[in-house]
C-alpha cells in the first residue's frame, strides 16, 4: 500500500532515480527553533551518502528526524524508507521498518558485556547479522565479547554501536559522528569495515565532522548550511570543488 515516492517531479533534486530512502521537504523545530528548512534529499540502495557541513548546520538534527525521535518535532515533510511512510511513525516503529540508527554518544549500556549488549539488540525481530559474523567484521569485539561494554576504549565502543545497529535487520544505517574523537589508525579501521558493511549492500548515511574521511568513503555528499541544503552531488564533485569545501565545510 505504503508507495509513494515519486516526488522528485515537483522538487529541485538534482537526480530523478528512485531512492530508497527519500527525505522530501522536511522542516524540523526543537520548540520554537525552527532547524532543518526545508530539507529534500534522496539516498540510492547500496550507496554511502555523506551528510556534510559546519557545526550547528543542522546535521544531526536530519539525522534525528529521520530516526523519528521525539526531538526535534517534524512538523512538515515526508520520509520514506523502501516504501514505507517513516513521517507517519515513532521512533520504536521506524526502527521495525529497518532504520538503524547510531548515535553520537554512542548508547553503550552499563553493566552488559559486548555480548550482552549485542544480545539485547537481537532480543526481538527482525535480526540481522550473527554474532559470529559480527565479530568476523569486528575481531576486536570478538576477544573482548565477556569484557563490560563501556569498559572498551573509544574506538571499540563505535565499532560495538555499529556492530548492535547491524545485530538487527536494518535497510539503512544512520551514523552520527563515527570518527569523532578518534585516532587516525582506529578511524583506518572503522573506514575499513564501512566499506565491508557496504560491499554487503548497506545503505548508508554518515554524519562527519571530518568531512574529507567521510568523502574518501561516500559515493554521494550534500552539504547544509543553517538548515538548508546548498550542494547534492558526488562526493569527487565536493573534493575537487576547493571553493566549496572552503564554503561550506572550512577545508
Ligand atoms: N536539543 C536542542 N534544543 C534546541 N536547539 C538545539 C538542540 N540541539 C541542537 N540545537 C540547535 O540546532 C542547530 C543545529 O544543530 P545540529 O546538532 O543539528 O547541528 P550539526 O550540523 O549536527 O552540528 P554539530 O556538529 O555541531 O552537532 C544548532 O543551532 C543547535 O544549537
Amino acid at each position: 500500500m505504503n508507495v509513494r515516492p515519486d516526488f522528485s517531479k515537483n522538487s529541485n533534486m538534482a537526480e530523478t532515480a528512485p531512492a530508497f530512502l527519500s527525505i522530501y521537504d522536511m522542516h524540523s523545530y526543537y520548540g520554537e527553533s525552527y532547524i532543518v528548512q526545508g530539507v529534500s534529499f534522496n539516498v540510492h540502495e547500496g550507496e554511502i551518502l555523506a551528510l556534510l557541513g559546519r557545526n550547528g548546520a543542522g546535521k544531526t538534527t536530519t539525522l534525528r528526524s529521520i530516526a523519528r525521535l521525539d526531538d526535534p518535532q517534524v512538523n512538515q515533510g515526508e520520509i520514506w524508507l523502501d516504501h514505507q511512510p517513516l513521517h507517519l511513525m515513532k521512533s520504536h516503529q521506524a526502527s521495525v521498518a529497518g532504520l538503524g540508527l547510531v548515535p553520537e554518544d554512542r548508547r553503550i549500556i552499563p553493566g552488559l558485556t559486548v555480548e550482552e549488549n549485542l544480545q539485547l539488540a537481537q532480543i526481538a525481530p527482525p535480526i540481522g547479522w550473527s554474532l559470529d559474523r559480527l565479530y568476523d567484521l569486528f575481531p576486536r569485539l570478538g576477544e573482548r565479547r565477556k569484557q563490560e561494554g563501556v569498559t572498551l576504549s573509544g574506538g571499540e565502543q563505535q565499532m560495538l554501536a555499529i556492530a548492535r545497529a547491524l545485530a538487527r535487520d536494518i535497510k539503512v544505517l544512520l551514523l552520527d559522528e563515527p570518527y569523532e574523537g578518534l585516532a587516525p589508525v582506529i578511524v583506518d579501521e572503522i573506514e575499513k569495515t564501512l566499506r565491508h558493511v557496504k560491499e554487503q549492500g548497506m545503505t548508508t548515511v554518515i554524519v562527519e565532522q571530518n568531512a574529507v574521511r567521510a568523502l574518501q568513503l561516500a559515493d554521494r555528499a550534500v552539504i547544509l548550511d543553517t538548515g538548508s541544503i546548498v550542494f547534492d552531488g558526488t562526493a569527487a564533485e565536493v573534493l575537487e570543488n576547493e571553493a566549496l569545501r572552503a564554503e561550506y565545510l572550512a577545508i
